[in-house]
């Protein structure tokens, strides 16, 4: 699905994107992580071509995207980070346009942007011009855009950024349900975010590529992979958790007091063993969670690890 080999791009002298090589296969749904400054958004932009590359090559379904950029951008969706063109048209002024610049026509057209303003959701907004919609409405129009050809690759630039948890959960069922149907690559700066939607992780920082896995080896190399983080009201008997059987430590959470997070030792479930001893002692607990593993301190970990 893509192709990119010895990928750089020199930005002032300094390299924004170092010699990546990578492949996509079809139907992979890529989440692209890094501290900011690592080089995220200016990848996303060369995979759409948006930008010029220093050096190297990407093939997008065996399409060079320099030599036949007119091909290559009939295939790929792009959702920016940053504000869209032309803001000062409606909402459906600017649908019809993008749908017209892809090519459609008639019918064609409204069908398609019927479909994405469906998806989105955006049918109270269609008459608002699109400078004056809320960051979140914006967000929408922006990934309403990048969808309305039926792309074969879907390419996202924070597309989170700007919405509340109630829209966040929304854009989440719609990125997986658009994975189903094409191939999806995601920048974002918050992994956790969308973490349930990924199948693999690139992660980037300072322009070059520093893991890339299947996203659930990535929370397992988390330390916080299976801890359980309590909540209650009254003191904890911390001693008691400690002494359960795989527990490698427990650490307090100083924002909230009352909340402790056990971590489990590599391999060890810890779990079920808390929630006997929650039965046993009768305690109150308001919550009880399984972590998946901290992404982003992973990522962390390994840009500092990099940056030595
Ligand atoms: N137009 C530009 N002019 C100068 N430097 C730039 C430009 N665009 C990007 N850079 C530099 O290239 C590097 C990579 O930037 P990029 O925006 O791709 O990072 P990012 O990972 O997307 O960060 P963020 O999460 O903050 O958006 C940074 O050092 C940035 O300062």
């Amino acid at each position: 699905m893509i192709e990119i080999s010895n990928l750089t791009k020199r930005i002032s002298q300094a390299f924004a994107i170092h010699d990546l090589t990578f492949r996509v296969e079809p139907g992979e749904c890529v989440g692209l992580f890094g501290y900011d400054g690592a080089g995220k958004s200016t990848l996303i932009k060369l995979l759409a071509g948006s930008i010029q590359r220093s050096s190297g090559n990407i093939k997008i379904c065996g399409i060079d995207i320099y030599t036949q950029p007119l091909n290559a951008k009939k295939i790929i969706g792009y959702q920016p980070d940053s504000a869209l063109s032309h803001s000062t048209m409606t909402v459906k002024g600017f649908l019809n346009f993008i749908a017209e610049v892809r090519g459609f026509r008639g019918m064609d057209k409204r069908k398609m942007v019927d479909r994405a303003v469906t998806r989105l959701e955006l049918w109270p907004a269609l008459k608002s011009p699109v400078q004056t919609l809320p960051p979140g409405l914006r967000r929408k129009v922006a990934l309403a855009q990048a969808i309305l050809h039926d792309p074969k690759l879907l390419l996202l630039d924070e597309p989170t950024d700007g919405l509340d948890a109630s829209q966040k959960h929304k854009i989440r069922m719609l990125i997986k349900s658009l994975a189903q149907e094409m191939t999806v690559i995601t920048a974002s700066r918050n992994p956790e975010e969308l973490s349930g939607v990924y199948s693999r992780a690139l992660v980037i920082g300072d322009g070059r590529l520093l893991a890339d896995v299947p996203l659930q080896e990535l929370q397992r190399s988390s330390r916080h992979y299976q801890a359980v983080t309590l909540a209650a009201d009254e003191p904890l008997d911390l001693l008691a958790l400690a002494v359960l059987p795989g527990v490698a430590g427990i650490e307090e959470d100083r924002v909230s007091p009352g909340s402790v997070t056990v971590l489990a030792m590599p391999g060890q479930i810890i779990y079920p063993h808390i929630n006997t001893l929650i039965a046993n002692r009768r305690w109150k607990i308001n919550s009880l969670t399984l972590e998946p593993g901290r992404l982003s301190d992973v990522i962390h970990h390994l840009s500092q690890e990099t940056a030595k």
